[in-house]
C-alpha cells in the first residue's frame, strides 16, 4: 500500500480500480474501449517478458499488425484446425488415464499448449513425457512470482531493495520465462529454415509473421509476438478448460446433459468433426457459463489518450484503468445468484434480456481477444472428447471454496480438486 501511495504521489501511474458497481462505461456506450491503449502498469516487466502485447512501446504499430493477424483468425481457417484438436484431445483423454498427483491445470495447458505449436505454429513437436506439465509449471511460475512482486516491479525507485530481496526469484522467473521462450524460439527457427528452404505459403499465424513485410514487422519483432499469441493463448484455454472440468464434477446433472447432447448428436467413437460443432449447444453454454464465472484473464486495463467522461465523472487523460471482469461476471446487480453454475443463463432468450456489456471474457472495443473463435472451437472440442471418456466428480459445494489468484490469467492457489473415472 506504501508503495502505491508512492506511485501516486510521484504521479506516474494512477491505478484506478473499477468495479462495476461503480463502473459508468458499461451503462454508457464503453468509452473507455475506444481507447486502443493497454495500461502501462506492466511495462516494467519489458525486460523479462519483452514486449509482450506491445505493452511497453504501444505505437501505432499495432494496428497495422493486427490486421495483418486477423487474416489467421478467419474462420476458414479455424474450421480446418478441428482435426488438430481432436488428435491432441484424444492425447489428452491419454493422458488423464495416467495422472496422479498432478495439477489438473497443468495436464490441461500441455493440451492447449501442443494444440497452439500445431495450429498457430506448423509444427507437430514432439513432446518428450513430462514436458509440457514442465512448461506449464514454469508459466505458472512466472506468473505467481512476477504477481507476488508487482509493486516492486513496477515501481522502478525500489529496484535496489528488490534486488536484493528478491534476487532468487528474480533468477527463478527468468529461468521459467525462458524455458517457454527457448521451445518458441526453436519453433520459430525450424519453421523459418522450412520456409528459406521450400518457400510454402499457408494461413498459419508463424508463416504470416516469418514471411511479414519487415516495415511493419523486424524479425525480433516477429518472434517476439508468436511468444506473445503462445502466452496469450494456451494458459487461457488451457485455464478455462480445468475450470470447467471442475464445475462438471461440481454438478452431476449439467454433466448428464453435456454427454447426453455428445452421445445423440455425434455418437461416442467416430472423430469429432468442424460440422458437429454447430449442433453442440448445451457445451457452449458450458463453456460460456464457466467463463463466466471464470473469466481466466480476470482484469484487462487501459491507458486514457483523451479526458474520458464517465457519467458524471471524468477520467483525466494519462490515466492507468484497471478494470476488473471478475467483479462484473459476478455481480449481483446484473446476475442473478451470481455464484451459481447456470449454463442456461446463456439461452439465447436470456442473453437477448441483458446488455451485452455485462459479460466480457474476451473484453471489447479493438483491443478484444483475436483469438476468442479459435478458443472456443478448441475448447468444445477437448470438452465433447474428454466428457466421452470420462465422468468427472468434485467435492466442492460452491465456487467459493475455490482460492483464486491471478497476474495476467487466474487460477487457483491449490490444485483443483477434479477427480476423473472413465465411463
Ligand atoms: C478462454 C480463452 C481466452 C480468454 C478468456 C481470453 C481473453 C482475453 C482478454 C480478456 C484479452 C484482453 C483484451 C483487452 O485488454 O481488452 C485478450 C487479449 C488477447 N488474446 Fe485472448 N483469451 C483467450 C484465448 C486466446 C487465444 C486462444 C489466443 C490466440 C490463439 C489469444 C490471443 C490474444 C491476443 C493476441 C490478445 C491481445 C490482442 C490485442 O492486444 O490486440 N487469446 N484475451
Amino acid at each position: 500500500m506504501v508503495f502505491v501511495q508512492v506511485i501516486l504521489a510521484v504521479g506516474i501511474v494512477l491505478i484506478v480500480m473499477i468495479v462495476l458497481s461503480t463502473i459508468w462505461s458499461l451503462h454508457s456506450k464503453r468509452p473507455i474501449f475506444k481507447f486502443a491503449q493497454k495500461y502501462q502498469v506492466f511495462d516494467k516487466f519489458h525486460p523479462i517478458f519483452g514486449n509482450l502485447l506491445e505493452l511497453k512501446d504501444f505505437t501505432i504499430q499495432w494496428k497495422p499488425k493486427r490486421k495483418l493477424m486477423s487474416k489467421n483468425f478467419r474462420p476458414i481457417t479455424l474450421n480446418s484446425f478441428t482435426p488438430v484438436f481432436y488428435k491432441n484431445s484424444k492425447l489428452l483423454v491419454e493422458e488423464f488415464g495416467d495422472m496422479k498427483n498432478e495439477d489438473i491445470f497443468d495436464v490441461c495447458i500441455g493440451y492447449t499448449l501442443r494444440a497452439f505449436i500445431e495450429t498457430m505454429g506448423h509444427k507437430n513437436h514432439h513432446f518428450q513425457p513430462g514436458e509440457t506439465s514442465k512448461i506449464a509449471k514454469c508459466i505458472d511460475l512466472g506468473q505467481r512470482i512476477a504477481g507476488d512482486n508487482i509493486v516492486k516491479y513496477t515501481s522502478g525507485y525500489l529496484l535496489f531493495f528488490w534486488i536484493w530481496t528478491d534476487i532468487m526469484d528474480l533468477i527463478k522467473l527468468i529461468k521459467s520465462v525462458m524455458a517457454f521462450k527457448t521451445l518458441l524460439r526453436q519453433i520459430f527457427g525450424e519453421r523459418e529454415k522450412e520456409i528459406r528452404e521450400n518457400s510454402p505459403t499457408s494461413n498459419i499465424l508463424l508463416d504470416s509473421l516469418i514471411q511479414a513485410d519487415r516495415k511493419v514487422y523486424t524479425k525480433y519483432a516477429a518472434y517476439t509476438d508468436f511468444v506473445t499469441f503462445a502466452f496469450a493463448a494456451v494458459d487461457t484455454s488451457g485455464n478455462t478448460l480445468a475450470f470447467l472440468l471442475t464445475l462438471l464434477g461440481m454438478h452431476p446433472d449439467i454433466q448428464d446433459k453435456v454427454y447426453k447432447e455428445i452421445l445423440e448428436e455425434i455418437g461416442l467413437d467416430r472423430a469429432i468433426e468442424v460440422q458437429d460443432l454447430p449442433k453442440l449447444k448445451y457445451v457452449e453454454r458450458v463453456i460460456f457459463e464457466t467463463l463466466r464465472l471464470f473469466p481466466i484473464a480476470p482484469v484487462i486495463g487501459r491507458y486514457t489518450t483523451k479526458d474520458v467522461i464517465c457519467g458524471t465523472q471524468t477520467i483525466p487523460k494519462g490515466v492507468n484503468i484497471m478494470i476488473s471482469i471478475l467483479d462484473v461476471h459476478r455481480n449481483e446487480r446484473y446476475w442473478t445468484d451470481p455464484l451459481k453454475f447456470d449454463p442456461d443463463r446463456f439461452l439465447p432468450e436470456e442473453i437477448a434480456k441483458r446488455p451485452s456489456s455485462y459479460y466480457i471474457p474476451f473484453s471489447t472495443g479493438p483491443r478484444n481477444c483475436i483469438g476468442k473463435t479459435y478458443a472456443l472451437l478448441s475448447l468444445k472440442v477437448v470438452v465433447a472428447t474428454v466428457v466421452r471418456h470420462y465422468r468427472m466428480s468434485s467435492n466442492y459445494k460452491s465456487v467459493e471454496e475455490m482460492d483464486l489468484r491471478s497476474l495476467f490469467t487466474m487460477r487457483t492457489t491449490h490444485n483443483l480438486d477434479c477427480q476423473l473415472t472413465p465411463r
